[in-house]
């Protein structure tokens, strides 16, 4: 039995933290809102992110940072991309003792360009810290609390510190392999959300299955072409935190990022459906970071540089599949050569 604490109490830190209370592990979870806490300490539910589920009693919550973090010997930061720099800084005030982090979150911070894992090392103590390891692949939340059957990948530089986070969440419905590809792991978990994004677009303008299957597959060749170029094993792109994350959030009913592409390519505009979602849409900033990143790397990502320009510059999304379609001719097979 371990001492976890879970750092933010949204859809997937809720969700992960029942797995763990259900492995047998002393899990608390932080929310950085008093009333949530104490809605899931006294009801056992967190009604506004997962709605109509029974969370275990075992379960404790807390708003209290400080005891958050003296609690566990594990920390899972399961906050959105944009709060991991801030959360982490709350955390460093108070951690005086060695311990493992878990990070789940999908995204790259825009104009910094750094991975989830890059920014924990930046504003965490190397001293404090025993390793990093990310948790990534095909999960939504709402199957794993249905304890849905769900695979998903551990990766570290250190393959013990990813076993460890294997065994740790381990369990009949939540298979959990290894990887030591952090780059390819980060990046794909990243990077599908964009093309998720576009996959709602195209959905949403009735465009169909061939064009969904065409942005699955061309969306794929461009992450990987990137994400080789900036370190990640070719192999990983093929595996559960790149084609796997890659389908299930173009495909699924629960992907945040698909409905927002679904209510753009309706017509809706971005403001108006960031309102409308109520959770995290990570791909709109990872879209903005991704067009940076392929500029930097010198790479050409036509899906994503498409979607930056119907997101951030107004463009109508008919106009930019249009744009897709009449590009240069190409081999299929560029990016392997
Ligand atoms: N949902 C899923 O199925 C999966 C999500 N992920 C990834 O996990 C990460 C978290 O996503 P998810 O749980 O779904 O997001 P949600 O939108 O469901 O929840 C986000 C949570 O983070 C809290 N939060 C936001 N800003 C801060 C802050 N500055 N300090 C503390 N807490 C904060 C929110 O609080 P408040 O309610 O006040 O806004 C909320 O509790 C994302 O990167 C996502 O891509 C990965 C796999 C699956
Ligand atoms: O990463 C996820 C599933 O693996 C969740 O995707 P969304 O953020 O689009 O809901």
């Amino acid at each position: 039995m371990k001492k976890v604490t879970v750092l933010g109490a949204g859809s997937w830190g809720t969700a992960l933290a029942m797995v763990l209370t259900e492995n047998g592990h002393d899990t608390l979870i932080w929310s950085h809102r008093e009333d949530q806490a104490n809605e899931i300490n006294e009801r056992h539910t967190n009604e506004k992110y997962l709605p109509n589920i029974q969370l275990p009693e075992k379960l404790t919550a807390t708003s209290d940072i400080k005891s958050a973090v003296e609690h566990g010997e594990i920390l899972v930061f399961a906050v959105p991309t944009k709060a991991i720099r801030e959360v982490a800084g709350q955390v460093m005030n108070y951690l005086d003792k060695k311990v493992l982090i878990v990070h789940v979150s999908k995204g790259i911070e825009p104009d910094t360009l750094k991975r989830i894992s890059e920014i924990l090392e930046e504003t965490l103590d190397p001293r404090v810290v025993e390793d990093i390891v990310v948790l990534s692949g095909p999960s939504h939340a709402e199957e794993v609390v249905l304890h849905h059957p769900t695979t998903i990948t551990a990766a570290c530089a250190n393959l013990r510190s990813a076993e460890k986070i294997q065994d740790l969440f381990m369990n009949h419905y939540f298979r959990v392999y290894t990887n030591t590809d952090v780059i390819g792991v980060e990046l794909g978990g990243a990077l599908k959300n964009v093309i998720a994004l576009a996959a709602g677009i195209s959905d949403g303008l009735n465009y169909g299955d061939n064009a969904k299957a065409a942005l699955i597959t061309r969306g794929l060749a461009e992450i990987a072409r990137l994400g080789v170029r900036m370190g990640g094993n070719p192999f990983t792109f093929a595996g559960l935190t790149g084609m796997g994350d890659l389908i299930v959030t173009c495909t699924s009913v629960h992907s945040r990022n698909w409905k927002a592409g679904n209510m753009l390519g309706k017509g809706m505009k971005l403001d108006e459906v960031l309102e409308n979602m109520g959770m995290v849409v990570e791909g709109v900033r990872t879209t903005k970071a991704a067009y940076q990143l392929a500029q930097k790397y010198d790479v050409s990502m036509p899906i994503t540089t498409a979607l930056y320009q119907v997101l951030f510059e107004n463009k109508d999304p008919k106009d930019a599949v249009d744009e897709l379609m009449h590009r240069l001719k190409k081999r299929e097979i560029d990016y392997l050569q």
